[in-house]
């Protein structure tokens, strides 16, 4: 099949010209940035997903239109590879490319790529879009499906969809419905269908009591929750807030309550000890916190939910009396009380690998078992084939095995998944008849803050041992060193960010006092060695705000 590359030109002129003179980049999570400049990045992207199939013999890539818990201006845009996986790192290049050059210079860069990659344009080409609930995603989801079409793809539109359930469609599909089916009904049934067959019908259990509050950041997890609970029949008493009535993650969401250390707002004033659930965005992150009696609020994060999942699976692990191998990867910002639980208490194997899913997500595929979260709440359970296999075969004559094999159902191993893990947390709470305090006393936080720190240009940090240690700018590693030493149980280290124009400062230490004047030193120092813009960061007087 002929396809006119100069249409591209013509089309990218005049629906979509390139805005924007900055240079932009492929980050930790795709493009993102103000909407307003997006159209021609979309439009881009949306070329640039139909090579891919393409590339790939036809296989469904899918593009997600979101910028997850970013304010309501922004937007991006993230591929999603056939096995559910974010876009290989070789193409993230090519894509920060194309997206890059000038309009006159498109038609010829997408010639190169194709040489390049010796890609057979008559190929058949199967593109799945998605988008959040921003009121600027339509239009650019528009731009990407005219991205497809200029070069003679495929498309199909999925409408309003949460980040996980578009990489569970990609998957479905490409699995020839193995997976499940690549539908928004065989979503929900698959997960439903396995959350209440392990639940059964006795729905409390010892401290476990059935009763949620859920906060859904005015973000699309909101309505996708409601729809859960259409479908649930009261086998998940859940209340859900913050349902799009105010503006996307503001003041509330899974990125503000794990970032401030604070209740969202939008959410009632509930009974003492009451499990409020917050996502983000677009859906694939997730925190559990409550108040307590005396007023005290506490947050579950990511890392007590890995610990949580991972105890759990490998008891059950235990009773099927299969011989499967469980490990945890977590990233620099894991609070250091769960990493020594995890290797003291729990005894399992845990890796640090670099900020990111796509990182947690292939490290956590060495394992037959591979338990990963960031400390924000993203993250899920991957199982390799042969895990499946032998669970598969054990459960036709042992029930342990036979729930495990429900578990596996109730998770989304694609991606991180909100609700999924949400879903799966409910099933271990109930199973070990817990409330909120029996998991919190697992073990204790470190108290701990994260700075931003503005700079001109976030990528003079460089950074090794995922992202422990500083390599550039000179002295940054050696000064951070010196502050950290004079901390009981300090730790303390710097990242650009990979979705925002910051620096950021992670800090941990013995006392909260502690951890704050340490994030402070260490952004000071930051701000001073690595071109900081604007007034040196200092500790707020009152010792209670984060930035
Ligand atoms: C400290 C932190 O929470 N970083 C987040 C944030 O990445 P940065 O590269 O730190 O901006 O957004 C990513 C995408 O959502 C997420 O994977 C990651 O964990
Ligand atoms: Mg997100």
């Amino acid at each position: 099949m002929a396809v006119n590359l100069r249409a591209l030109y013509a089309f990218a002129r005049e629906m979509y010209p390139k805005k924007n003179p900055n240079p932009i980049q492929y980050g930790t999570a795709g493009f993102r940035g103000d909407a307003k400049y997006l159209d021609s990045v979309m439009y881009r992207m949306g070329v640039l997903a139909c090579l891919r199939s393409r590339f790939l013999d036809g296989k469904v890539i899918g593009v997600m239109i979101t910028a997850s818990h970013n304010p309501e201006p922004d937007n991006g845009v993230k591929l999603i590879d056939p096995q559910g996986e974010m876009l290989v790192g070789s193409w993230e290049e090519i894509a920060t490319k194309l997206v890059n050059v000038s309009d006159k210079e498109l038609e010829a860069t997408v010639a190169g790529i194709i040489e390049d990659l010796g890609i057979d344009i008559g190929k058949k080409s199967n593109v799945y879009v998605g988008m959040d609930n921003r009121y600027h995603s339509p239009q650019l989801l528009k731009a990407v499906c005219d991205g497809v079409l200029s070069l003679k793809g495929n498309v199909k539109e999925f409408g309003i969809v949460t980040t996980p359930m578009m990489h569970f469609y990609v998957v479905a599909q490409n699995t020839s419905k193995a997976y499940g089916l690549p539908t928004e009904e065989g979503y929900y049934t698959k997960l439903i269908t396995a959350f209440e067959k392990i639940r059964g019908t006795k729905l409390e259990k010892g401290n476990y009591k059935n009763k949620i509050v859920f906060d859904g950041a005015n973000g699309v997890g909101a309505r996708k929750m409601l729809q859960f609970l259409k479908r649930m029949n009261g086998s998940l008493n859940c209340e859900v807030f913050n349902k799009g009535e105010g503006k996307i993650n503001h003041e509330c969401g899974a990125d503000f309550v794990k970032v401030q250390q604070k209740p969202s707002s939008g959410l009632p004033i509930t009974e003492p000890n009451t499990r409020c659930v917050s996502v983000d965005g677009d859906a694939d992150r997730v925190v559990y916190f409550f108040t307590d009696e005396n007023g005290q609020f506490n947050l579950l994060d990511g890392d007590r939910i890995a610990t949580l999942i991972a105890d759990y699976l490998m008891d059950l692990v235990r009773k099927c009396g299969l011989d499967l191998n469980l490990g945890i990867v977590q990233t620099a910002y894991a609070n250091g009380a769960s990493t020594d639980y995890i290797v003291q208490k729990l005894k399992v194997p845990v890796a640090c690998v670099p900020t990111g899913v796509k990182h947690l997500h292939h490290k956590a595929q060495e394992y037959d078992i591979g338990v990963y979260f960031e400390a924000n709440g993203h993250g899920t359970i991957v199982f390799s084939a042969k895990a499946k296999e032998m669970i598969r075969k054990s459960a036709e004559t042992n029930e342990s095995s036979a729930t495990l094999l429900n578990v596996i159902d109730v998770i989304n191993e694609t991606v991180g998944d909100a609700i999924s893990d949400m879903l799966l947390i409910e099933t271990i709470l109930h199973s070990k008849g817990w409330d909120v305090k029996d998991w919190l006393n697992t073990y204790v936080d470190l108290p701990n803050l994260l700075l931003k720190v503005k700079v001109q240009d976030r990528n003079c940090i460089t950074t090794t041992n995922a992202e422990r240690t500083c390599v550039t700018p000179n002295g940054l590693q050696e000064g951070l060193d010196k502050i950290v030493a004079n901390y009981q149980r300090g730790r303390s280290f710097v990242r650009p960010s990979g979705t925002e124009d910051v620096v950021r400062v992670y800090a941990e230490a013995a006392s909260r006092e502690d951890a704050e004047l340490l994030a402070y030193e260490v952004a000071a120092l930051v701000h001073k060695l690595a071109g900081g813009v604007g007034e040196v960061p200092t500790l707020p007087p009152k010792h209670n705000s984060h930035i």
